[in-house]
């Protein structure tokens, strides 16, 4: 399977009161097509950091991210995004990739139907007629009229879900995506993002939830900011 989504020695750093805080350091991730892939490590570690920055959300200080496919050319090769206007990044945002976080971020005035529809670029009805099935997709065509302060946490993040594929991409990111949910919501998530990865879809996941990270098909550690080198074994890295 094709890497979808790739950083490519990310550095970054935040200056906190005087102090330069490392963030990430030289850090490398690849994220596959077909695949499941957990982002773990220690509170702090830098995770969020660094999906913001394969979400193109914040560049890196150094370093590069290159995600598969320009915008609109349904995925035509490896396109290096360092240097990218803002618009350019938006609309690779809004192409190639879908978003998914633990506090659901939806809009609360409108229905669940809605707040699937609204990231869609074309006309509405045609973005509802989208979201509704998109709703069936997630098992929720039963609650499409319903307000987000009408539907459980594990239904307002399957709703989430729904948003983040209104434009079918092929990457989906996820922080913490089950932090605030039970057990039988968690499955139902994780069962939903299995499904995306088996349609060839890249589906990455920060998470400190061990039966996120034991669903996944990969699991890589970030510890204070990096990745150990490819080969090195988790007996060695303790050493
Ligand atoms: N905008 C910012 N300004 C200053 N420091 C920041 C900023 N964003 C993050 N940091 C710092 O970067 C470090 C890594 O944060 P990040 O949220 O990426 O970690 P994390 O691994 O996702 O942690 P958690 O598991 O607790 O969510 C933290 O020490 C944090 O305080």
């Amino acid at each position: 399977m094709s890497v979808l989504l790739r950083a490519e020695g990310v550095s970054k750093s935040y200056s906190l009161r005087g102090r330069r805080v490392d963030v990430l350091r030289d850090a490398d991730l690849a994220v596959e097509g077909g695949k499941m892939t957990a982002l773990v490590g220690h509170s702090g570690s830098g995770k969020t950091t660094l999906l913001h920055i394969l979400g193109l959300l914040t560049p890196p200080d150094r370093g590069r991210v290159v995600v598969d496919g320009a915008a609109g050319s349904g995925g035509a090769g490896p396109v290096d995004t360092t240097g990218m206007s803002d618009r350019a990044l938006a609309d690779l945002r809004r192409s190639r990739l879908g978003f998914v976080f633990q506090s659901y971020n939806l809009l609360p005035q409108h229905s669940a139907l809605r707040n699937v529809a609204l990231p869609f670029p074309g006309r509405l009805a045609d973005g509802e007629r989208r979201a509704r099935d998109l709703l069936a997709r997630v098992g929720l065509a039963d609650r499409a009229h319903h307000l987000p302060s009408e539907l459980s946490g594990g239904e307002q993040q399957r709703v989430a879900l729904a948003r983040a594929l209104i434009n079918d991409p092929p990457v989906i990111l996820a922080d913490e995506p089950t932090g605030n949910l039970d057990t039988d919501s968690e499955e139902l998530l994780l069962g939903l993002f299995r499904e995306l990865a088996d349609e060839g879809r890249a589906v990455l996941l920060v998470t400190h939830n061990p039966a996120v990270a034991e669903a996944a098909d990969r699991v890589h550690l970030l510890e204070r900011g990096t990745f150990a080198p490819a080969g090195r074994t988790e007996t060695e890295r303790a050493k």
